[in-house]
């Protein structure tokens, strides 16, 4: 539990801080219950019915209820290249992704500016991510452009890292917020699963897991260190420390290829075994410098990225069914929407925490961890402190 002692001391150290934080989704929403008679009908593959029987009951114990998508079936109707399998279809998806990925991550970004309260002119940084669509100039610039930045704002880039580079952007903005003196790092997750929507196909069934649980989402945060409370700035989380791993002999695990057909991805199904069977020293690698190695008294912001692995954390930890509550809330409400998941969790804790009235932001724990997960196998572990949340705007 939180100590007033350990939140005071937390407040006066000078590590990067999470100042604000703003999630969007595109306005289709569609019900995971509904989305086997829709995928199956817009892509023109009523008669695989056994296929159809494999993706609902998929669809079933996903753990997911809703999601949402910028695709449409009108859109759908309007590009067929879309709907089948491996046809030349990269050239629309990119068209569509160019203009749609840096529009959802400025309205992620408006959002967390507004919390935050500053004038715009305050960023100093920016750092944009994304895995849907590449580009030149890329995704940053036009978002920069699209909000107003001003020009001698420094932009940094993260292409195609997948599901963990929510925590990778709060990793590097841990560096330019500790080592630049009044930074302010606005950071833009933006997804889109244009590339990666794919028919379904009898020779590559990853395509219904991904079907099933990949869909769309922005998210965006401000971190500086030093928060200025004069100024109302508000103190969320502390970023303490953050470890990158890569787990050996993993690679082929995860796999997303861009080609013609759009992103070609494989999902093994030993996935989720491989992140279980590694976190347990994660843990201990990121704790041991703190002195902490009780899980139970840490607060959880856990990649969704489908239930086995939720389910595979929670086991190989010993946690209760409370600690991933944020986690499986937001698969449920959202889906897997890669790197913009881990924050709409964080985003979720904290405002559950205040309406619950919870010491702190962190379910009132002190510390806590954020999981992100990603190709390679890549694992972002970062060791989080929370305020009050009495701080709370
Ligand atoms: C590393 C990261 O975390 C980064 C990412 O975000 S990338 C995405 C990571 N997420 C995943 O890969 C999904 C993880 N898997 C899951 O969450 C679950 O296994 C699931 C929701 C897909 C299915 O739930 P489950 O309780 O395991 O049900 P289960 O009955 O075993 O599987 C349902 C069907 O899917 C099939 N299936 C499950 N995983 C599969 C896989 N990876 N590839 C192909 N088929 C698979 C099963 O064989 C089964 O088929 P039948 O009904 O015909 O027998």
């Amino acid at each position: 539990m939180a100590t007033e002692n350990n939140l005071e001391a937390c407040a006066v150290e000078k590590l990067a801080t999470i100042l604000a934080i703003g999630t969007i989704n595109p306005p289709n929403c569609f019900y995971q219950i509904d989305y086997p008679d829709f995928y199956f009908r817009v892509t023109k593959s009523e008669h695989m019915t056994q296929l159809k029987d494999k993706f609902r009951r998929i669809c079933e114990k996903s753990a997911i209820k809703k999601r949402y998508m910028h695709l449409s079936e009108a859109m759908l109707k309007e590009n067929p290249c879309l709907t089948i399998y491996k046809a030349p279809s990269f050239d629309v998806r990119q068209d569509i992704l160019v203009k749609e990925v840096p529009k959802l991550g400025m309205e992620a970004a408006l959002k967390a500016i507004k919390e935050w309260g500053q004038p715009i002119s305050k960023i100093t940084h920016l750092i944009f991510c994304t895995s849907s669509g590449i580009d030149m100039p890329s995704a940053d610039h036009k978002l920069a452009k699209l909000i107003g930045l001003k020009p001698s704002v420094q932009r940094f880039m993260i292409y195609n890292h997948g599901c963990f580079t929510g925590a990778t952007v709060l990793n590097l903005s841990k560096d330019l917020a500790e080592n630049n003196i009044g930074a302010r790092v606005l950071i833009v997750c933006s997804e889109n699963m244009v590339m990666s929507f794919q028919p379904p196909s009898e020779t590559h069934i990853d395509i219904l897991i991904g079907s099933a649980i990949f869909f769309d989402g922005a998210t965006a945060l401000i971190v500086g260190a030093n928060p200025i409370v004069s100024i109302n700035e508000c103190p969320l989380f502390q970023i303490v420390s953050a470890i990158q791993t890569t787990i050996l002999e993993s690679d082929d695990l995860l796999i997303g290829k861009i080609r013609e057909m759009g992103m070609e991805y494989y999902l093994s199904r030993n996935l989720p075994k491989y992140v279980s069977n590694n976190i347990k020293q994660c843990m201990v690698e990121a704790f041991t410098p703190f002195r902490i190695n009780k899980w139970e008294i840490l607060f959880y912001v856990v990649h969704p990225g489908g239930v086995a692995i939720l389910n595979g954390v929670e086991e190989k930890l010993g946690l209760n069914k409370e600690k991933l509550r944020a986690c499986r809330h937001v698969l449920s409400e959202y889906g897997n929407m890669r790197g913009p998941s881990v924050i709409f969790v964080l985003d979720e804790m904290r405002k559950m925490s205040v309406l619950e009235g919870k010491a702190t932001m962190g379910e009132g724990f002190e510390w806590g961890v954020l999981f992100g997960f990603g190709p390679g196998l890549t694992v972002e572990t970062l060791v989080l402190r929370s305020f009050v949340t009495n701080s709370a705007p």
